[in-house]
């Protein structure tokens, strides 16, 4: 339980004031990312794929995947979510969205200074939702680089409202909701991509140690037969696969990003990601294959198509 509440408070919760706090990565971090969201792991030679771990052709940086912008977001809560008001079981937590805009291309290290707000507060009855926004500032330029809402599903948190209509608290208008609707047809592409049974133990390495994600005992807690996967590793690789198919190996096409995570993976399973191209929208979801269930859906709008495509 968060230490600091007796019970759930959700007027501390929206008053309170987070800290801004700074992020370093390194070139080093980009490339262990891109290995732990499956940069190369079929083909450590890929041409599209080398250039995010390795100087390719004398490439004076290493190139940075945009869902790499993420991490941004939990990097900037050093202290998890145990805010004032907010009780909750972290055994019980699940990644339920993530939306990133992406502002300009990612630099291959930098310092950033990150401000943190909360984006919102639902009460679903069975779960509390939480969105907490990051805007993630250049900190020698100042320049803006990128936002990252981040939405938590609180499983058995729910049921705090005090009146009758359930709490519901937005910061943004309903219109920047993301909500995508799978078209009908054949998809425009289908990308399939293993990944390891030790995938969510490297990916944890990007900086998302919770234990759901690598120990047995905790994850049959949180009602699992086994550890998952990081919904920010599933969302890497749909979005690598959409870089590859779409963007021709250009991360820098991608403009922002929406997935919603519909139920969990494990490691070792084999990820199918569909594609539908509506003008420079990508439309998308992701499939586990071995038990044919969608566990990912959403958006990426790019900046523009690639010429060969
Ligand atoms: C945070 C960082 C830590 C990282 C942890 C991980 O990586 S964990 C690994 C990665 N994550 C995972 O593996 C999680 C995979 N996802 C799941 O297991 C399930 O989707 C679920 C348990 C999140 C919700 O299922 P369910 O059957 O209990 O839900 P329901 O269909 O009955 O809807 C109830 C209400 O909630 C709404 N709502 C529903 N889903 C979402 C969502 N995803 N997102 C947001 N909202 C959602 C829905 O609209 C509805 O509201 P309405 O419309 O009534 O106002």
């Amino acid at each position: 339980m968060s230490s600091d509440a007796s019970e759930f408070d959700p007027d501390r919760i929206e008053s309170y004031k987070f800290p801004e706090t700074t992020y370093t990565y390194s070139e080093r971090d980009v490339a262990l990312y891109a290995l732990g969201i499956g940069a190369c792991a079929r083909d450590a030679v890929d041409v599209d794929q080398l250039q995010f771990v390795y100087h390719e052709k004398g490439q004076k940086f290493i190139q940075v995947l945009p869902t790499f912008a993420a991490l941004f977001s939990l990097g900037s809560l050093p202290g998890g979510l145990d805010l004032p008001g907010l009780k909750f079981d972290p055994r019980l937590l699940l990644h339920g969205q993530q939306y990133i805009e992406l502002y300009k291309p990612l630099p291959s290290n930098a310092c950033l200074k990150n401000t943190v707000s909360l984006a919102g507060l639902h009460d679903k009855g069975k779960a509390a939702i939480l969105e907490i926004e990051t805007k993630s500032y250049d900190k020698d330029s100042g320049a803006l680089l990128c936002m990252n809402r981040t939405t938590a599903f609180l499983r058995g948190a729910g049921g705090f409202s005090k009146s009758s209509h359930p709490y519901s608290y937005s910061n943004y208008p309903k219109d920047k909701v993301p909500s995508v609707k799978i078209p009908k047809g054949q998809p425009f592409v289908v990308f399939e991509d293993c990944t390891q049974p030790s995938q969510a133990l490297l990916y944890r390495l990007s900086g998302d140690y919770n234990p759901l994600h690598s120990d047995p005992t905790f994850a049959k807690v949180a009602g699992f037969t086994r550890p998952i996967l990081h919904g920010l590793c599933t969302l890497g690789f749909s979005v690598r696969a959409i870089v590859k198919c779409i963007c021709r190996g250009d991360p820098n096409l991608v403009k922002c990003i929406s997935g919603r995570f519909l139920l969990h993976v494990y490691p070792g399973e084999t990820l199918l990601t569909e594609m539908w191209l509506e003008g420079l929208r990508v439309i998308y979801q992701t499939k586990v294959k071995e038990r044919s269930r969608t566990v990912l859906s959403g958006y990426v709008d790019l900046h523009g198509l690639s010429s060969s495509l």
